[in-house]
C-alpha cells in the first residue's frame, strides 16, 4: 500500500543542539534502513522548509503508524498522511 507522508520538523527554540544533532544522525540511519528495505520508497526535501515529502510502501496503515511513530525525530515532527491508489490515467504499472 502506498502512502504520501509529509513531515514538517518543528524544533523548539530551547531544544538542546547536541540532542538535536544526535536525533538527526539516528533519524538518517533509520531512514536509510527503511529505504534499503523498500518501505521508505522516496524522500524529497520541500524547498524552503525544514520538511520532506515521502512515499512509503507498507502492508497497512497500522504498519505505517508504527514506522512513523518510532522515528527518532517523531516528537519534533508534524506529520500528514495521504493514502494513494493507482490513477486510471497512469501509464506506470509500478505505482500501485
Ligand atoms: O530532514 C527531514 O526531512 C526530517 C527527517 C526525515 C529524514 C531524515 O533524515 O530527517
Amino acid at each position: 500500500m502506498l502512502f504520501q507522508v509529509e513531515m514538517d520538523v518543528r524544533v523548539p527554540p530551547d531544544f538542546a543542539p547536541e540532542k538535536l544533532e544526535r536525533l538527526k544522525v539516528e533519524e538518517k540511519a533509520r531512514c536509510h534502513a527503511l529505504m534499503t528495505s523498500g518501505k521508505w520508497r522516496h524522500i524529497w526535501r520541500v524547498a524552503g522548509r525544514y520538511a520532506n515529502l515521502s512515499i512509503f510502501d507498507v502492508e497497512s496503515p497500522a504498519e505505517l503508524h508504527e514506522l512513523l511513530s518510532t522515528l527518532p525525530l517523531f516528537a519534533l515532527m508534524e506529520i500528514r498522511v495521504a493514502a494513494l491508489c493507482h490513477h486510471p490515467s497512469s501509464i506506470r504499472d509500478d505505482d500501485r
